[in-house]
């Protein structure tokens, strides 16, 4: 997966959250986009998984030489998220057979995967009723572990207590292989395997 930035801007109404904002992630590469509290972070991910269309500028994505249509992103994709919401009227069992209908795990059975997120003893239990610390597991959990080759996490280490920050980045570096990650954070753990930053307060219009 390869994409391509080209004079890149968002704006709200009249606000620029980053404008001229050019750059290109390459596979097989981790990324870190840094920014303190409303500098934009967010606006770019969801920017960059095509759930908004930029104002001006363009984006391009290749998968092995083939390029994506924006509209076709979301196919090449596993994306976690504070906002982005699990179906918690699901046990976790029932979550993961609806998830793997439409994307399939990296070589693994879905209860392999309860097993690597340590949620075994909630196989039956619903997703409303996970503590917080759980749910974030079984975001990343879901999202390190589904066949895609464009990682996104924005603020992966919330809620999760040291053991679990340790779970996250053992289980993202092993499975950074032949993908690309993105990473929206400003907390430097979170992000400490990462090979390259982009910090979009550089992008930000001077007022
Ligand atoms: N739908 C929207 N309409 C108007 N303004 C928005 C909208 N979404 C975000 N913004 C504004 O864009 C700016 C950047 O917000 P964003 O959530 O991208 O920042 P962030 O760096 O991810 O913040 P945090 O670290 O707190 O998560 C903020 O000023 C926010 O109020």
């Amino acid at each position: 997966m390869q994409i391509k930035l080209t004079k890149l801007g968002k704006r709200y109404n009249y606000d620029w959250i980053f404008r001229h904002l050019s750059y290109e992630f390459v596979s097989g590469k981790a990324y870190a986009i840094l920014g303190y509290n409303g500098s934009g972070k967010s606006t770019f991910m969801n920017t960059l998984s095509g759930s908004i269309l930029p104002s001006e500028g363009s984006i391009a994505y290749q998968n092995n030489s083939q390029a994506i249509p924006v509209d076709e992103i979301y196919r090449y994709l596993s994306f976690s998220a504070p906002y982005l919401e699990l179906v918690e009227e699901f046990t976790l069992t029932e979550l993961l057979q609806f998830h793997t209908r439409f994307k399939p795990l990296r070589q693994l059975t879905p209860n392999q995967l309860i097993e690597r997120m340590y949620l075994e003893k909630a196989r039956h239990k619903f997703v409303k009723d996970f503590s917080s610390g759980m749910k974030q597991r079984l975001k990343l959990g879901l999202a390190i572990y589904t066949d895609a080759p464009l990682l996104l996490l924005d603020e992966p280490t919330t809620n999760l207590d040291q053991t679990g920050i340790n779970w996250y980045l053992e289980h993202v570096t092993e499975n950074r292989k032949n993908r690309l990650v993105v990473v929206c954070s400003n907390i430097a753990h979170e992000y400490s395997f990462c090979d390259g930053t982009l910090d979009i307060t550089q992008f930000h219009p001077v007022k």
